[in-house]
């Protein structure tokens, strides 16, 4: 490439206390490229998000701009440089509509005050530059997370932004939502932004990026243009080791029902849900996001209540909307949302692992301190955690790593019937591997496996028994042998009768 890059990162270093978070990183966005950056939990993606867009400042190396030094004090100077981030999850004004959200602060005026229909004028341009189909007057409430994004990328260009950041967009996104976003940043692309992207699947990289650089524990790995490479060669860079299988599925005899849901409805979200879960069986519940499986999961739990069914644990009746009763008889639930439900993000890593678990470590009425420890830090190495010490508060560890420290919080507790509602989203590759792993011996053990999953390739390579929603309601029970792309898919979208 022989033009200047738009933005650039030249040496750059930024440590946190003892942790070097990134390390003699240097990165090229040249206009017209989608540029994939690759790595592990931890491996230092976010950290060069937030010193690209003014959050961090790097401790030594230079940011340029148009090939010219430049210092972002914060992130307005980086915004009014033209870098803008589209977050996973955008936080926008629930009660401004669309087009204010876009124009927030810089709404079009005439001699009577705000131009309303300048301003819807406005976004309806922008919208169709995007070639995306949106109301400039619909509150932002209720609106899907794409749909927010879309909003989010609206207001880049409105600002003239020339480097878009995504930072794992795709991650609570649906397959068709997916499709579209993609759409957009082709467009845009095209249109001559720059773009970073972040994601945790491969497939994702290989489909919309022309180049990518990998980081490996905060240090540059190498760049490559897409074409050259395979996705073993991206695997072994982030990783810097041959994988094993990805799928390790065991074989395991099904035993007796562990988990037995009848009838289940709560109006207006699920209707008449019914299923079985064996002991040594893995059930994934598919479908598209919205299709209730995650409610109906809370449900279960005694999260949310239920009008009409039941559920019950090894034979017995669970009470309903009591998720202390639910883990007192033998129920975990891995939660989807893990910030918000998963974790007490200033408490330090150890006694989050140990939450949920107390009973294992308690002698008479004191938790021993020692044992929680130790627990936290065997699964700490099983999860490959990344960390620097068992007393830091989970909130300095990278998202994927909050996601391990999640999953061995209910892991550790040693359910009976276990419930994980999309285990290895922002889950980097290498790891994936290993909660596939774990799920497998689990379910090896005699434990009862429910897993929600959007990924497909985890659905296939896992579950003994697919069970797929549609619309709140179940659509079909596929075997292990019956289920297949376009099986689950025909289900999912409705096209084929229970
Ligand atoms: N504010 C902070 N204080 C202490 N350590 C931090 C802070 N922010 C990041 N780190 C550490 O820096 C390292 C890199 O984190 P970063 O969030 O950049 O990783 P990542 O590649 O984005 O990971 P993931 O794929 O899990 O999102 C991690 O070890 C993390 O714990």
């Amino acid at each position: 490439m022989d033009q200047t890059p738009v933005l650039s990162l030249s040496q750059v270093s930024k440590a946190f206390g003892a942790v070097r978070a990134v390390r003699e990183v240097s990165l090229e966005l040249h206009p017209g490229e989608v540029h994939a950056l690759a790595g592990e939990n931890g491996a230092g993606k976010s950290t060069i998000v937030k010193i690209l867009s003014g959050v961090h400042r790097p401790d030594s190396g230079r940011i340029l701009l148009d090939g010219e030094p430049v210092e972002f004090a914060g992130p307005g100077d980086a915004q009014q440089a033209g870098v803008a981030v589209i977050y996973q999850e955008p936080t926008l004004f629930p009660d401004l509509s669309v087009m204010e959200n876009i124009f927030m602060g810089r709404q079009p005026r005439s001699r009577f005050g705000i131009d309303r229909r300048a301003m819807r004028a406005a976004a309806a341009d922008l919208f169709a530059r995007l070639g995306v189909r949106l109301d400039p007057d619909q509150p932002a409430r209720g609106l899907s997370i794409a749909d927010q994004q879309l909003v989010e990328i609206a207001k880049a260009l409105s600002r003239r932004a020339r480097v878009l950041i995504m930072d794992e967009p795709t991650a609570a996104l649906s397959g068709n939502e997916v499709a579209r976003l993609f759409g957009v940043a082709t467009t845009l692309r095209e249109q001559g932004c720059a773009l970073l992207f972040i994601s945790h699947r491969l497939e994702e990289m290989f489909e919309l990026c022309t180049r990518v650089t990998t980081l490996r524990d905060g240090a540059y790995v190498a760049t490559d243009l897409i074409a050259d490479i395979t996705p073993d060669d991206l695997v072994r860079r982030m990783v810097g080791r041959e994988l094993d299988a990805l799928f390790p599925k065991q074989e395991t005899a099904a035993g007796e029902v562990a988990l037995k849901v009848g009838r289940l409805t709560r109006e207006g979200v699920f209707t008449d849900v019914s299923f079985e879960v064996r002991r040594g069986e893995i059930v994934a519940l598919a479908g598209l996001v919205g299709a209730g499986r995650s409610e109906v999961a809370r449900a279960i739990f005694g999260i949310d209540r239920w009008d009409a069914g039941s559920v019950e644990v090894d034979g017995r009746r669970l009470r309903p909307a009591s998720p202390t009763a639910a883990m007192a008889a033998g129920l975990a639930l891995v939660p989807e949302d893990r910030r918000q439900q998963g974790l007490v993000m200033d408490l330090s890593i150890e006694r989050n692992i140990g939450l949920a678990g107390l009973a294992a470590v308690r002698r008479g009425p004191l938790v021993s301190r020692a044992a929680e420890r130790r627990r936290a830090a065997d699964w700490a190495v099983r999860l490959r955690l990344k960390y620097a010490r068992l007393a830091d508060p989970v909130n300095v560890l990278s998202g994927g790593n909050q996601q391990k420290v999640v999953l061995a919080k209910w892991l550790a507790r040693g359910p009976s019937v276990l419930i994980v509602d999309e285990p290895t989203r922002g889950i980097d590759v290498g790891t994936k591997a290993e909660v596939h792993r774990l799920l497998s011996e689990l379910a090896g053990s005699g434990v009862a496996v429910l897993m929600i999953s959007s990924e497909l390739p985890e659905v296939l390579g896992m579950a003994d028994r697919v069970l797929v929603m549609h619309e709140g309601r179940l659509a079909a029970e596929l075997s292990r042998a019956e289920a297949t792309e376009e099986s689950v898919m025909a289900a999912a979208t409705g096209r084929s009768a229970a």
